[in-house]
């Protein structure tokens, strides 16, 4: 085996750490270069640097049962270490398959069990994240990752905040000490990467942990009266479950409504897959939103310009603005789908829309700037937009509300690519504030019962962050 002193000198030497001047991706110049992928061609030092990630891995006291590198260039590091110690591994593909079992992981996930992740180097953890949102996707949890060398810009911090503990091997200004007292840098080097790296810190202080409570939101003075009812229910009953009622007929939605009403916030509704819509049923579940507490959302996702969706929302047989509290629109047509739903009300006070920043199916095309987009067009319409329907914390304003849709009491996909995340991934770790369940309850052999354990664990995991 050799020294550390010795490691680094020889990854020093086959120029995978370099000094002077680099242009990275993002634009950015560096004094410092990167690249652990030249390893694959020094087979010897490879087993050497795996075997160190496997050490730090029994040092940390790291309990897992499999092992994933964050593709590529840790593929081979956790292969060697697979190899070498007998652990079963797991290959996180870049794209999932098209074809065939359309998998994004490779190997036995097995239920519940914990896979360590193991990277080559970490910046700001991003990658070391996507890897284990795609992993816990599969069924398997993550809580640590080893990498060899970090860079010490808020990846530590930023994975700490997604609750992955990150452990490295080496530190870039611990690979430069070493490289100084063997004369092959100089003292001024090293200070010229420190400088480099205060500057270039992506630690974003996570708000999840510090954010104030449904009441302290709802007592905002720029809360909509909808979202502060919504807190005030959702304190009082302590519950953020909203139950998505994706029955087709009002006698089952009903009975559904009365029995688990005392469990939920909201219940959210799809008129248009009723067989029995009827302006009588819809009085019913008024009252039924009376006696127990909760608001009703209507799940239009209106989509189109706003002088249509203005008709779609006030008229046809639905009358949709006649009933429900809440309702949503994509962002997609542009802020004139909010100013035209809104321009129907008489009272602006008592009618919220969300709109939808991101969705739950695999394949989607929100991406970051679109999110962001929505984001910006709800604050420009807060005198009606309440929020969000998406799968993380998207805005920092306390008075918009997150709903997550694609929620189970275990991660997984559905046959058209539904993901499924759990309440404490969505409320705790991801800073959503309520879920939204369908099928985990309406499929459960005891319905009462599984709504109530959905509410306890998204209330649990509100408590917990
Ligand atoms: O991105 C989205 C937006 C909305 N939904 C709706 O939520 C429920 C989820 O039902 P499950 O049975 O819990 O999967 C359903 O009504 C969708 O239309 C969503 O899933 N994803």
């Amino acid at each position: 085996m050799l020294s550390r002193e010795e490691l680094v000198l020889r990854l020093f030497e086959i120029e995978a750490v370099k000094f002077g001047s680099f242009t990275l991706k993002s634009g950015i110049v560096s004094p410092v270069y990167v690249d652990l992928r030249v390893m694959i061609s020094y087979p010897s030092l490879l087993k050497e640097v795996s075997e160190l990630l496997w050490k730090k891995a029994e040092e940390a006291n790291v309990q897992y049962k499999s092992l994933c590198g964050v593709p590529y260039t840790a593929l081979p590091m956790a292969t060697c270490i697979s190899v070498d110690h007998d652990i079963p591994m797991l290959i996180r593909r870049k794209e999932a398959k098209d074809y065939g079992t359309k998998k994004k992981v490779e190997g036995n996930c097995e239920k519940d069990s914990v896979c360590l992740i193991i990277e080559d180097v970490v910046t700001t953890g991003s990658s070391v994240y996507e890897t284990a949102e795609i992993l816990e996707e599969a069924g398997v949890r993550v809580t640590d990752a080893i990498v060899l060398l970090d860079r010490e810009q808020g990846g530590k911090a930023n994975l700490c905040n997604k609750n992955i503990t990150l452990h490295s091997v080496f530190t870039l200004t611990g690979v430069m000490k070493i490289l100084v007292e063997k004369e092959k840098i100089k003292p001024n080097q090293l200070q010229e990467v420190k400088s480099f790296l205060a500057k270039n810190n992506s630690f974003k202080p996570s708000t999840i942990h510090r954010s104030l409570s449904f009441r302290e939101r709802g007592m905002q003075k720029q809360t909509h009266p909808v979202a502060r009812r919504l807190f005030d229910i959702m304190e009082q009953k302590q519950t953020n479950l909203c139950f998505s009622a994706d029955v087709d007929n009002f006698a089952e939605l009903l009975e559904l409504a009365d029995k688990i009403g005392q469990y939920i916030c909201c219940i959210k509704t799809h008129v248009d897959i009723m067989e029995d819509f009827s302006a009588q049923n819809i009085k019913s579940l008024k009252e039924l939103s009376v006696r127990h507490n909760f608001l009703i959302f209507e799940d239009r996702k209106f989509a189109d310009i706003g002088n249509t969706v203005r008709s779609q929302y006030t008229g046809g047989i639905y009358k949709i603005s006649d009933w429900c509290d809440i309702t949503n629109a994509h962002s997609l047509p542009g802020p004139g789908i909010v100013s035209g739903l809104k321009s129907s009300l008489d009272d602006k006070s008592t009618r919220a829309c969300l709109l939808i920043a991101e969705m739950s199916s695999q394949g989607n095309l929100a991406d970051s700037k679109y999110k962001q987009s929505t984001v910006e067009m709800a604050s420009e319409h807060g005198d009606f937009v309440i929020g969000f329907i998406c799968t993380s914390k998207v805005s920092e304003n306390p008075s918009h509300i997150h709903f997550t849709p694609g929620v189970k009491l275990i991660n997984g996909v559905d046959g058209f690519g539904q993901k499924y995340l759990t309440p404490d991934e969505v409320i705790r770790r991801r800073g959503s504030d309520v879920i939204i369940v369908g099928r985990g309850i309406t499929e459960s052999a005891n319905r009462i019962k599984t709504a109530k354990e959905f509410q306890e664990a998204g209330w649990m995991a509100y408590n917990r962050r």
